[in-house]
């Protein structure tokens, strides 16, 4: 296993911070975060706030930002939706494809998923794929099937020479913005199992390529510990996100 790949701290503000919100959370944040080689901090904000979050971001090579969703079709009557080609002209470099909101809470299919992989794929960007079982899911020792059920189709849709540009986040559904984080072992178990189907689909060397990031209640004071399990490449941040301070504590946790 690679242990070279970049650390990658992402902000995902789901429905939070409106762009003037937005640039006053740049403001604070930038100063507290210097930038560092082999360290990456990605923001997903809301759709509205991303020229802001762009603007504010000018001359910070270091600091990246995506999207939080898209549809796979390139255009036309899809009220509410975005494309992957607008996402890429208003400066997006990545897109969140399947977090546990749009599963659990909009009926997001694993078909619809890899839809989105491959459109934000074959459009330039970079997808980060989340995966992640429920709390009954766990307690019925269903947690590995349900992250492989989630990779397997996606995975079948990528080719290889489109791997290195995915990132996967585990995120169990349960550790979601309830204070509740999964234990430092339990997060790597899962990693590893995200890796062994990686090579599973695309052969020995295949996990070394691809960022896994964990989410689900990391905050300043955890952060240290679950990136310092081997296979955990840095971390999915929700709530804790929205505070400056607090998410420059997180960035500075990864070294
Ligand atoms: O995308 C981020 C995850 O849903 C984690 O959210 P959280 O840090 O508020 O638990």
């Amino acid at each position: 296993m690679t242990v070279t790949r970049t650390r990658i701290l992402a902000g995902n503000w789901k429905m939070n911070h409106g762009p003037s919100q937005a640039a006053r959370f740049f403001a604070d944040f930038l100063p507290l975060v210097e930038p560092a080689d082999g360290r990456s901090v990605v923001f997903f904000p809301p759709a509205v706030s991303f020229a802001a979050a762009r603007e504010a971001v000018q001359g910070r090579p270091d600091v990246r930002l995506g999207v939080q969703n898209v549809h796979w079709e390139a255009g036309g009557a899809f009220t509410g939706e975005l494309s992957v080609s607008m996402a890429a002209d208003a400066g997006a470099e990545l897109v969140l494809v399947g977090h546990s909101e749009r599963r659990h809470v909009f009926g997001e299919t694993i078909d619809e998923t890899v839809r989105k992989t491959v459109a934000v794929l074959e459009g330039g960007l970079d997808p980060v794929l989340c995966v992640g079982e429920t709390i009954d899911e766990r307690r019925a020792d269903r947690a590995e099937a349900v992250v492989v059920e989630q990779l397997g189709p996606v995975l079948a849709a990528v080719p290889v020479e489109h791997l290195a540009r995915l990132v996967i986040a585990y995120e169990p559904v349960w550790a979601i913005g309830t204070g509740v984080t999964a234990t430092p072992a339990d997060a790597a178990a899962m990693h590893a199992a995200v890796r062994r189907t990686l090579e599973e689909v695309y052969g020995a060397g295949a996990a070394g390529q691809v960022p896994v990031l964990y989410g689900g209640s990391v905050k300043p004071e955890n952060a240290a510990e679950l990136m310092s399990q081997p296979g955990v490449d840095g971390v999915l941040v929700g709530g804790a996100s929205l505070d400056p301070a607090g998410f420059a504590a997180i960035v500075r946790a990864a070294g």
